[in-house]
């Protein structure tokens, strides 16, 4: 099994990651408190409130974890496209591989990676909503004092499964959009590009950073989904599965709760995915 790809996917997400995560924390707050009137008030009330280290909250662990959570997303997809087509990495610009292959391979690298990223990105979540300022002395410490810690307390009060809290709505917001995604990304590669050749260092960024807003505009519902039901439980239970937590979604804020962060998910996307496959495709050239 070639293990290019997968080393390949964990530097490149990392890089992509760093560029990506201040976006992310405002996306989590906005997503799930009410304490926000838009975008501009999160990012203005978190740098007066905990300082630019406010918007690196919960990033030592994502950058640990996507180590694995990256290298499994590019790895599995690209060794089932493998397994699909019997063409390999190199050899896929001469003999481009169906968008029905594309698609398949996609969708089983998405579901294999939010199986490994539901216990990091339900961590992720809790200490990004801990809006207490970084160390302040004299002020009671926060819930959670860091990754390990989170991880520890959530074992003992919610037990092992307790972990794995949101990874339904995760892998149901995964699997389809990492098709989406695998999709764009050489849809518009192939657009772009001479038949034969490789895609220029421009059309990766540009391809990238699409496939990167369209996966995520596809799987913010359930992205909204998936981060109320990971706060769940942390005070008591409010809902009693996904399904509950989208009827009861809606019923109270209406269909646009949905579409909560589609703005900075999307915005956020282009950059990290910009820079996740334009360094993942110069690695394999390199290597290759
Ligand atoms: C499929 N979905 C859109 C959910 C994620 C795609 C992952 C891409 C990248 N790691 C990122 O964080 O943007």
């Amino acid at each position: 099994m070639p293990v290019e790809e997968f080393v390949a996917g964990w530097i490149s997400g990392a890089l992509g990651l760093v560029l990506g995560h201040p976006f992310d924390t405002v996306k989590v707050r906005l997503q799930t408190q009410t304490t926000y009137r838009g975008i501009v008030d999160c990012m203005v009330k978190i740098y007066r409130h905990e300082s630019l280290l406010g918007f690196f909250k919960g990033m030592s662990f994502p950058i640990a974890s996507i180590a694995v959570v990256n290298s499994v997303l590019f790895g599995v997809y690209s060794n089932t496209l493998l397994l699909l087509t019997a063409t390999s990495h190199q050899e896929r610009r001469a003999q481009p591989p169906s968008y029905t292959h594309i698609f398949l391979a996609g969708c089983t690298g998405g579901f294999l990676q939010a199986y490994c990223l539901a216990p990091f990105d339900l961590i992720k979540v809790r200490l990004q909503n801990q809006t207490e300022p970084v160390a302040q002395p004299g002020s009671p410490p926060p819930q959670y004092q860091g990754p390990m810690h989170c991880a520890a307390s959530i074992f003992r009060e919610e037990g092992y499964r307790g972990l794995f809290r949101g990874a339904w709505a995760l892998m149901l917001r995964d699997t389809p959009t990492v098709g989406i995604y695998f999709i764009t990304y050489e849809g518009l590669c192939r657009q772009y590009t001479p038949e034969g050749q490789n895609p220029s260092s421009a059309t990766v960024l540009v391809a990238g950073g699409f496939a990167g807003i369209a996966s995520w505009v596809a799987a913010t519902p359930l992205d909204v989904i998936k981060s109320r039901m990971q706060m769940d439980g942390l005070r008591r239970r409010v809902y009693q599965g996904v399904l509950d937590c989208m009827m009861s979604s809606v019923r109270q804020e209406g269909l646009g709760v949905f579409f909560r962060g589609v703005t900075i998910n999307s915005a956020r996307a282009f950059p990290v995915n910009a820079v996740t496959f334009l360094s993942y495709e110069y690695l394999l050239r390199w290597w290759g």
